[in-house]
């Protein structure tokens, strides 16, 4: 009997034996740093030539390792590996199917802070996310093993005398998983595993900056038992292999997080028919946000600025749900202003393997470059108030920026960012404070605070997008208790973490027998 479905709780660091056991996970993934890993396709381990080196975004001059690297004919051999896998991984039951992910928990609770020190090495995250990153792929496997149990016997339809129906739900095929490097093991293991646990085989291709904890996770599904050719390892270049797979007449969904761009360019490809494709591809879709935090007059202002500070900052504000945009009603404007700048300015910034490090660095050169653009941006279209600065000699540090006095259509306040920068604009009131945060293209977070029922009730109305908080901020989703995906541009709203999310992997079947 599996037990009722629990989120992982996170660590608390303050606690010696804990913050040892980080140490030695840092010890540990140090001790493999450097390492090469093959594709997996069918099972069989192929190395190529051509690579893609994974560089810690704190010291540039640190390999944590090499992948090899996916050329077309690769990825169409892994195709036909998860062509021919499916035949077989469709019928093996549910709960079997399941196990797998239970046991792949297990694992990878077992060498949880291994797995996070690696996070930290690889994407940057201080301990606190990396933490919560590792915590959120266990809950994806404990909280998808139990949703496909409940799903395994189909829905109960009406039934007529001499007559019986049955509702069940059956996979698709193979699905393509393209995972973003912002939560590099629990997207990229939440997407990957979604579509697993439904009956599906996949190609997984992972973001090429954080290729090795991917390569990490799928030793551990094979640990856990998973059969040869339901989880191929295909990384690559985007444009190549991505293309080539998401155009592939064999695909039969694709399962996409990142930006918008990318997003936009599957959801084109996608929908094409190419010769021999006998179905329509279904496409699930998370993208970007540009997300609001709107102050109220009646508010507790101490929890907005923490609010929009914890938001907007931590891990350095690369998060698609990031509070980018602070909407303050204008009674309150400078109090909170003035409070989120002093906060902001208490921050640490530097290496995330220190445990006092609150922001580490942003991914890579491109994005510091662009972040540091956007900020010269904001220079002009609003005031700095605090940070603008980076220095990329060593890592890709930026300090946390605060942007007062912006118009709400400038492009700090409507372009995504994906840095640590925070818009400011004032509103004469509630009701215009809601216009301004819906004036975006996207909708995926938002948070509310005040102390007004009714202007809460107000916000749940009007307030458009897919995740919305009231009294905190609007980051840090828990799987099977925020559901979490966004309108508009942010995406298909998949709702990942929830009760339909598994459905998006499955198509209905009706049977119906006369006797
Ligand atoms: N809505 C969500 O749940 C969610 C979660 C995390 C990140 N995001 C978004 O992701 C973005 C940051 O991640 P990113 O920089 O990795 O995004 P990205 O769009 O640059 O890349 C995402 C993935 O797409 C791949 N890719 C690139 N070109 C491709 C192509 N032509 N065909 C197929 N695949 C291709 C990349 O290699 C990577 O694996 C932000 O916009 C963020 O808001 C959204
Ligand atoms: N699910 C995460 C965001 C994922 C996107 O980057 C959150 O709720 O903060």
């Amino acid at each position: 009997m599996v037990q009722p479905y629990k989120h992982e709780p996170f660590t608390d660091f303050s606690i010696e034996e804990n913050r040892q056991a980080f140490l030695k996970g840092i010890k540990t993934v140090e001790s493999y740093l450097g390492q090469d890993y093959p594709l997996v396709i069918g099972g069989e381990r192929i190395t190529t030539e051509d690579k893609i080196i994974s560089y810690n975004p704190s010291n540039k001059e640190e390999v944590i390792g090499s992948v090899s690297k996916a050329s077309r004919d690769l990825a169409e051999q892994a195709m036909q590996a998860a062509v021919e896998a499916f035949k077989t991984w469709k019928k093996v039951k549910a709960e079997v199917r399941a196990d797998v992910l239970f046991k792949a928990a297990t694992i990878i609770r077992r060498r949880k802070h291994e797995f996070s020190a690696l996070l930290t090495k690889e994407a940057g995250k201080p301990w606190k996310e990396a933490d919560a990153d590792t915590a959120e792929a266990i809950d994806f496997l404990e909280y998808y093993g139990r949703q496909m149990l409940a799903l395994k016997d189909g829905v109960p339809v009406n039934s007529r005398p001499n007559e019986f129906n049955r509702y069940n739900y059956i996979p698709l095929g193979v699905g393509i998983i393209i995972s973003p490097w912002n939560f590099p093991l629990a997207i990229m293991a939440g997407t990957t595993v979604a579509a697993i646990v439904t009956g599906n085989t996949v190609l997984l291709k992972p973001a090429s900056t954080t290729p090795i904890v991917a390569a990490k996770f799928v030793e551990v599904m094979e640990e856990a038992g998973l059969p040869k050719g339901v989880l191929n390892f295909v990384p690559g270049s985007g444009s190549e292999v991505g293309d080539y797979l998401v155009d592939h007449k064999d695909t039969r969904f694709i399962s996409f997080t990142g930006s918008r761009d990318v997003g936009l360019r599957i959801f084109e490809r996608s929908s094409k028919v190419n010769p021999g494709q006998i179905w329509m591809k279904r496409l699930i879709a998370e993208m970007g946000g540009k997300d609001t935090i709107v102050v109220d007059s009646e508010a507790d202002l101490e929890l907005a600025a923490q609010s929009i500070v914890a938001g907007a900052f931590g891990f350095s504000g690369q998060k698609c749900s990031a509070c980018s945009r602070a909407v303050i009603v204008e009674d309150v404007y400078d109090t909170v202003l003035n409070r989120v700048v002093e906060l902001t300015n208490q921050l640490t910034v530097g290496d995330p393997t220190e445990q006092g490090t609150f922001m580490g660095p942003v991914n890579d050169n491109n994005a510091f470059k662009k972040i540091m653009e956007y900020v010269e941006i904001g220079k002009q279209e609003g005031k700095l108030m605090t940070g603008g600065e980076g220095d990329n000699s060593k890592g890709y540090f930026i300090q946390p920026t605060v942007i007062a006095d912006l118009a709400p259509d400038s492009r700090i306040m409507q372009e995504e960012i994906f840095g640590p920068v925070v818009g400011f604009t004032k509103a004469k009131d509630f009701t215009e404070a809601i216009e301004i945060a819906n004036n975006t293209e996207y909708g995926l977070t938002g948070a509310v605070i005040t102390t007004n029922r009714e202007h809460l009730e107000q916000a749940r109305e009007d307030f458009h997008v897919g995740n919305l908080y009231f009294n905190r901020s609007c980051t840090g989703a828990i799987v099977g208790y925020q559901p979490f995906g966004g309108f508009n541009m942010s995406g298909t709203d998949s709702k990942a973490g929830g009760p339909d999310y598994l459905l998006l992997h499955m198509q209905a079947k009706t049977t119906s027998e006369m006797y």
